[in-house]
């Protein structure tokens, strides 16, 4: 049994060996189901579902078909790294508790990359003072949260989860035991100031003065009414240090501004008003977007992903690298399937063949120049040396800031200008993670998929039936918009995605097809049995092997 391994300076691909044994399984599979609706059509029976089975079957093909995995190999990155933007989003205090907030920056700004090459942005679509004084409390805590990962190497780096895991994880030692009693007490000391303001619903005067944010909020703040709250938190270019010295990340709040007759375009218009603000900054050639309910479980992802986009034969044509979602806290069993492992699992492996995986809308790194609209062509290779300006020159006017940011993040900035058209994340579908891939795709990117052993990304998902069908509701209505649109696959598509990407993108818009064979299938048994007519062939039949398969 050989594996196929093709391996260039900084990342390694292997493809699954017995490739040939999946088209044999495939086939074997198609020409089944082909026989089974002959049957049907034959005998008269209900068959109405299968030609949509089938079509999904085949078009499924590429994705289900043998895994490509690549590998990074990240003790060949060279030192000095390109800086990063992270770019981070919640939208309701309510749904997405500030304390869940807090977490997940505490655990990107723990990243094993060099604290003075990170910015973090947190877009509040909540406009909510009860998030504003979790992330402010957490910059704080980050002081000395951040350099007593980096010191022990601890894992997993959101403190919530290294609490609640085995006791002193990441190390022993009298000092060790020390340092990690304090850092816990400081942890459980902001716990329980973020619990206290959200049981009260505001935040205790004392704590108002320590920042002149908290002002926005001294009349009431309406989410889908108000101005642009901004608000620099952490500045980098070694202004803010923390507890041992050493240079802060830069971290800023910001709640874009939003007005009724204005459309905010949800997650889009918020990571687009972002992805302007970060320019103002850093301008981070690369940029990592994460959903505010999905913490860092490895430290060591951002490394992972450069050693794509730095490889010196490959990576000048990867637009993004993409993680897959593991989620925590699922119902027993995994009853409504919200783990989506299939697609984490199998599928993205499988799309890794053809030019890669869809944009899956967190744990996601994109190229900031293939995400602003550029085109891919064949001559272009960006030089290390213009990636790695930006952070660390210590040049940002950090008063001239949230002024400029105010006007990037205002309502009236986008009109006439190409973002959510031609730059940035697509406007206009409800799954705009997918259709921005599909744009990207189509103007000559690659993507990676890249699976660590250990998760990169451990995140929620919905718990009840209810905002499970809410979900899968806008996923594929969204899904299916993508497909009847002008950027449907096969149109869009030819003579610019490989054929097997156009099938991938097929299978997943055409998701609410499966809705024809399940219900035909909860549905036939029982009337076909009260009707008194076999939906099976008689044991004695030859056509009952068919069947048993
Ligand atoms: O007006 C909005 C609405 C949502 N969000 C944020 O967008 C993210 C995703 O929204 P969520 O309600 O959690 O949707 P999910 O169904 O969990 O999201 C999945 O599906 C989306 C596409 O539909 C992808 O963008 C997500 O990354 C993917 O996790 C969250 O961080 C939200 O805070 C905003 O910033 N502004
Ligand atoms: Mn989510």
């Amino acid at each position: 049994m050989t594996t196929t391994t093709t391996s260039t300076h900084l990342f390694t691909t292997r493809s699954a060996p017995l490739r040939h044994l999946y088209k044999l399984y495939f086939f074997t599979f198609l020409s089944l189901t082909l026989s089974l609706l002959y049957y049907r059509f034959t005998h008269h029976l209900p068959y109405s579902h299968h030609p949509y089975l089938i079509l999904l079957l085949i078009l499924s093909e590429p994705s289900a078909g043998p895994p490509t995995f690549h590998s990074p190999n990240p003790d060949r990155l060279p030192e000095d790294l390109p800086c990063v933007d992270v770019l981070v989003c919640t939208a309701d205090a309510a749904r997405e508790p500030p304390a869940m907030v807090a977490n997940t920056l505490l655990s990107l700004m723990a990243y094993d990359y060099g604290p003075e090459r990170l910015a973090f942005y947190l877009s509040d679509d909540g406009a909510s003072e009860l998030t504003f004084h979790a992330v402010a409390l957490a910059a704080e805590f980050a002081r000395r949260w951040v350099p007593f990962c980096r010191r022990f190497g601890v894992e997993p780096r959101a403190p919530k989860a290294y609490f609640a895991a085995e006791e002193g994880g990441g190390g022993e030692g009298v000092e060790f035991r020390r340092v990690w009693g304090e850092v816990k007490k400081l942890y459980e000391d902001m716990q329980e100031q973020i619990a206290y303001a959200g049981s009260t619903g505001t935040v205790p005067e004392e704590t108002r003065k320590t920042h002149k944010g908290f002002r926005e909020w001294d009349s009431k703040v309406d989410p889908r009414d108000h101005d642009t709250i901004l608000e620099v938190l952490l500045k980098g270019s070694g202004k803010d240090r923390d507890v041992e010295g050493n240079p802060m990340p830069t971290l800023i709040y910001v709640s874009r501004e939003k007005r009724p007759e204005h459309p905010h375009h949800y997650k889009a218009g918020a990571l687009n008003a972002m992805n302007r603000v970060s320019a103002l900054v850093n301008n981070a050639p690369f940029v990592l977007n994460v959903d505010c309910d999905m913490y860092a479980n490895n430290s060591q992802a951002l490394r992972h992903a450069m050693c794509f986009f730095l490889d010196p034969e490959q990576g000048h044509r990867i637009g993004y690298v993409q993680f897959p979602q593991s989620f925590g806290g699922l119902t027993k069993n995994d009853l409504y399937a919200n783990g989506v492992k299939r697609i984490y699992e199998i599928e993205f492996f499988g799309t890794n063949a053809f030019n890669g995986p869809m944009y899956a809308g967190t744990g996601t790194v994109h190229r900031r120049e293939s995400l602003n609209g550029r085109k891919f062509t064949p001559d272009y290779r960006p030089r290390l040396e213009d990636m790695k300006q930006g952070m660390g020159s210590g040049n940002v006017n950090w008063d001239e800031l949230e002024a400029k940011a105010k006007v990037v993040t205002s309502c009236n900035y986008e009109m006439g200008k190409p973002w959510g058209k031609e730059m940035g994340l697509m406007y206009g579908c409800a799954v705009e993670d997918v259709f921005t891939g599909l744009v990207l795709h189509t103007r000559g990117w690659r993507s990676v998929y890249c699976g660590p052993e250990r998760e990169a990304y451990l995140g929620m998902a919905p718990t009840n039936v209810n905002d499970t069908l809410v979900q899968h509701k806008r996923w594929s209505t969204g899904l299916l918009q993508i497909f009847l649109s002008d950027y449907c696959p096969w149109t869009r598509g030819l003579g610019k995605l490989k054929m097997g990407q156009i099938m991938c993108y097929s299978f997943y818009t055409l998701w609410a097809l499966w809705c024809m064979p399940m219900l035909c299938y909860a549905l036939l048994p029982s009337l076909a049995l009260a009707h008194g007519i076999p939906l099976f062939p008689k044991a004695s039949d030859p056509w009952f092997a068919v069947f048993a398969f």
